[in-house]
């Protein structure tokens, strides 16, 4: 597990009330959460519940119809070009599918936002970039290789060594471990359990890995219906009590959670 050393009382990340429509479809319906400062918090809960709307929110890829999200204590709702930025810059972001570029060499992939968005020399930006390479496990010869060149693993390191580059104050994970074996899925938790924490950085995740949720979370967050509706210790996973944490971790097809399956 990450080290948690919560200091200070103000939440690093704090929503209250957080609402989402998609026309008619209500997709996040008052989300009340709060990620202290250095504390690795993991949402889950099924698909299509809302847990990537949620954290393009908190991103600000996607406007809230209603609600309160607060960075460091500053409301972040609403703020646009410079602010947007200055806030974003406390912001790492590790995608789901690696979303590298596919036209770059590994190397300006990881360094790409140190030259482009804080004027890192090139020179200065590659030492960087093989730094952060290596922090991930990954030597200098990979740098010059493209992204089509890389197995998935690798690909997912890249972009944890991006994420990571800019030393974010806040890193976000969109399903870290999905698409890789549960070897490699091990190798990028035990990533992201040192590099966040050699960072003391924040961490929002979102994933249906239980095994990377048991990893990698402090806390646990279950979202359903656009509600959370259980949080807690990832140490009380297994007693909540709660029929719909249970079904989830145990990832029963039956239960108080109804997936709807149309018939053959
Ligand atoms: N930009 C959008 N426009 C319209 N509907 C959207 C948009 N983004 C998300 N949705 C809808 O919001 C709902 C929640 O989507 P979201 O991607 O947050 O689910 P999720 O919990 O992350 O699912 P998964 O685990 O399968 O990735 C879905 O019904 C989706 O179709």
């Amino acid at each position: 597990m990450i080290a948690n050393g919560k200091a200070g009382s103000v939440p690093k990340i704090e929503i209250r009330g957080l609402t989402k429509a998609f026309g008619r479809k209500q997709v996040l319906r008052g989300i009340d959460l709060d990620v202290s400062p250095r504390e690795s918090l993991v949402v889950i809960g099924g698909s299509g519940t809302g847990k990537s709307v949620l954290i393009k929110c908190v991103l600000g890829l996607i406007e809230p119809d209603s609600g309160s999200i607060k960075v460091d204590g500053e409301e972040t709702v609403g703020l646009h070009g410079e602010e947007r930025e200055r806030v974003m810059r406390k912001f790492g972001m590790l995608f789901q599918g690696a979303a590298l570029f596919d036209s770059l060499p590994v190397w300006e992939n990881v360094a790409f936002g140190l030259m482009s968005a804080d004027g890192v020399g090139r020179h200065e930006a590659k030492e960087a970039a093989l730094r952060n390479l290596a922090a991930v496990g990954l030597g200098p010869e990979v740098g010059e290789l493209y992204p089509a060149e890389l197995s998935g693993g690798m690909q997912k390191r890249v972009a944890l060594a991006r994420a990571i580059a800019r030393k974010p104050e806040i890193i976000f994970f969109d399903e870290p471990t999905t698409g890789l074996d549960p070897i490699m899925a091990d190798v990028i938790n035990d990533l992201i359990i040192k590099c966040v924490g050699s960072l003391g950085a924040t961490a929002l995740s979102i994933t249906h890995d239980m095994a990377s949720v048991r990893r990698i979370a402090h806390r646990v967050a279950m979202i359903h219906e656009g509600r959370i509706i259980w949080q807690g210790p990832v140490g009380e996973i297994d007693s909540t009590g709660n029929a719909y944490v249970e079904q989830f971790i145990h990832g029963r097809a039956e239960g108080p959670i109804k997936m709807p399956v149309r018939p053959l």
